[in-house]
């Protein structure tokens, strides 16, 4: 057996890396030495293959909640490649103001597309803008037509990777696309035809093949910048861009990503990690936009040595017909996760129906069969999954309707949507949640229904709803890697009513001092929990969570103020702060 050696110096090595145990040292200056280069490849996972998930990560040691798995940048990052995202500054990739005029100092000075600034660095980078203004510049009259498609960019820039990184491009082509499921005449082959490979062949590679090589051009090829751009190949590019892409949509950014090792983490709707991505403003050159767009994904919950690393691909909010619906439409794959095999779905009963025999729920018989009947827990009544899917569909409108413009929601509205819901829905079903989780908000907020100004009923109300939404969020997502926004404002708008109810019990002397403590204590620790939710959020990754974590910190502090002014004593200890 060969003698165990310093990976620096070659020199007998006693010491190893604790995290992974394959690379030894002969002393801990020679280990921090090596650190800059080993840290990529200390990973705590493998990669692992079996015929029902394809490649898929596998933990090789136990893994803490929180342990970072995987920091990496993006292999491609662009506009969001589906659904035409807005106005987006093709330089840092921030949204663009609606409608704002494109005067020359916003304008790309190349290709005329519309940027945040003329100087916006990242126009000058080869592998964000600068190659792709290139093939736009030979397509100029769709800027005068105003016929920008952003959800065409994000294939172009992949295609270009032939060019400026080669690396980058031969690891793009070990991703898989499902491309059997894509075939000529199927509805997402014409569907990505008319918006993604005509536009560009016709607008931009067609005209650059002719300005680059005259009479001897083909649209399958330009000479010095794209060896393959054949229809084919767009294809395949957007097939796997749809099946691997990740989405960024953090701080108003409509953006998406491929990253070379992130992308292997097979789904699942019970899944053991969180990630974030490093947004930043602006980004001063190709090292700093990658750092923009880097993403950083942790453990959410302990991972065992030998479990498999899941991630999300879908929407936890949704109910599993749909979670499944969409994932087979756009990934493929029949799930068959814990959640998805579960018809209470981990006992939130987020899709169950009311059974209108009597007060059971309407659940689905083997919610992995999509042709399975449905069938109340309370009196066995069936119900056929046609119909299911009728009430479902028919009350998406209404709920719709009742959210427009939640800024502008009103209280009775939402109230008489939850009442209409609840006469053929579960009270926990995703509808009434979503319109629940607006209610608890505009109690307190909206004008005439200020906190001071709710009636006492209104108070418990609120309260009452801030409770049953965290519940069903808690069962949904334990550590709160997915939801923490949204239970944080459950969290948050608790503590306001629980605060409201004990000024008003201590205003009229109905409070002793030791119970107000008490109450004291709990409303931190509400605060606490909020606080601790959103412990990953900063404003470069999530500016919507971290503007939600300034409101917790200004509650603790309006709290703490409160209680000194009303001389509470600290609980437990019977002194007053
Ligand atoms: C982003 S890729 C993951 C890497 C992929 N397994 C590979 O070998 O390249 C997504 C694809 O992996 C497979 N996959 C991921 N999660 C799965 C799951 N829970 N069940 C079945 N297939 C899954 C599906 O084929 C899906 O389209």
């Amino acid at each position: 057996m060969s003698a165990v050696v310093c990976v620096t110096c070659s020199a007998p090595a006693p010491l190893k890396c604790s995290a992974c145990q394959a690379v030894a040292y002969c002393s801990r200056d020679h280990q921090k030495q090596h650190w800059k280069t080993h840290k990529g490849a200390c990973r705590p996972f493998e990669v692992s293959t079996s015929a029902d998930l394809g490649r898929h990560l596998v933990a090789t040691r136990d893994v803490a909640a929180d342990a970072v798995l995987l920091t990496e940048s993006p292999l491609v990052v662009g506009p969001r490649h589906h659904d035409n995202p807005r106005a987006t500054c093709l330089g840092c990739l921030q949204p663009l103001a609606d409608g704002a005029a494109a005067s020359d100092s916003q304008m790309c000075p190349g290709c005329l597309w519309p940027v945040c600034s003329a100087e916006c660095p990242g126009l000058r980078d080869a592998l964000h803008h600068a190659a792709e203004c290139r093939v736009l510049q030979a397509g100029r009259h769709v800027v005068l037509k105003n016929d920008l498609r952003y959800d065409a960019l994000l294939p172009l820039r992949c295609l270009l990777l032939q060019k400026t990184s080669p690396q980058r491009w031969r690891t793009l082509q070990g991703m898989h696309g499902h491309m059997e499921d894509r075939g000529p005449g199927s509805d997402v082959h014409r569907e990505t035809q008319d918006r993604v490979v005509s536009y560009l062949r016709d607008n931009f590679l067609r005209p650059l093949s002719v300005i680059v090589s005259g009479s001897a051009a083909t649209p399958d090829s330009v000479d010095g910048l794209l060896e393959d751009c054949s229809e084919a190949t767009l294809h395949r590019v957007v097939a796997i861009l749809d099946v691997n892409a990740l989405e960024i949509c953090s701080g108003g950014a409509d953006v998406c990503a491929l990253y070379p090792t992130a992308y292997l983490m097979e789904h699942s709707c019970v899944p053991n990690t969180r990630h974030s991505f490093g947004l930043a403003r602006t980004a001063a050159s190709t090292a700093d936009q990658d750092a923009a767009f880097r993403i950083t994904l942790r453990a959410s919950l302990d991972i065992k040595k030998g479990a498999h690393i899941s991630t999300m691909y879908t929407h936890i909010l949704w109910g599993t017909m749909a979670r499944r619906e969409h994932l087979y439409a756009v990934k493929g794959f029949h799930c068959r996760c814990p959640r998805c095999a579960d018809p209470r779905e981990l006992g939130s009963k987020l899709s169950a129906l009311r059974c209108l025999s009597c007060s059971g729920s309407l659940l689905p018989d083997n919610p992995l069969d999509d042709n399975a009947d449905w069938r109340c827990d309370g009196c066995a009544a069936p119900l056929a999954v046609e119909h299911v899917v009728q009430v479902v569909t028919s009350l998406d409108e209404q709920v719709g309707r009742a959210l427009e413009g939640v800024g502008r929601a009103d209280a009775r509205l939402l109230e008489d949507t939850v009442t209409k819901l609840g006469q053929l829905l579960h009270p926990h079903h995703y509808h009434c949640l979503q319109v629940k989780h607006s209610l608890l908000q505009v109690y307190g907020s909206q004008a005439g229904l200020e906190m001071s100004r709710l009636t006492e009923e209104q108070l418990q109300r609120k309260a009452a709803l801030c409770r049953e939404v965290l519940g069903v969020l808690l069962l949904l997502d334990p550590p709160l890697a997915r939801l923490q926004l949204y239970a944080a404002v459950c969290l948050l708008e608790l503590q306001r009513a629980d605060l409201e109810s004990l000024k008003r019990a201590a205003a009229a002397a109905k409070t002793t001092p030791a119970a107000t403590a008490a109450a004291v204590q709990d409303l931190r620790s509400l605060l606490q929990r909020a606080a601790h939710a959103l412990r990953f959020e900063t404003p470069d990754s999530s500016p919507e969570g971290a503007r939600m974590a300034g409101a917790v910190q200004a509650a603790l502090q309006e709290l703490d103020v409160w209680a000194r002014v009303n001389k509470v004593p600290v609980a437990g200890d019977g002194k007053s702060r």
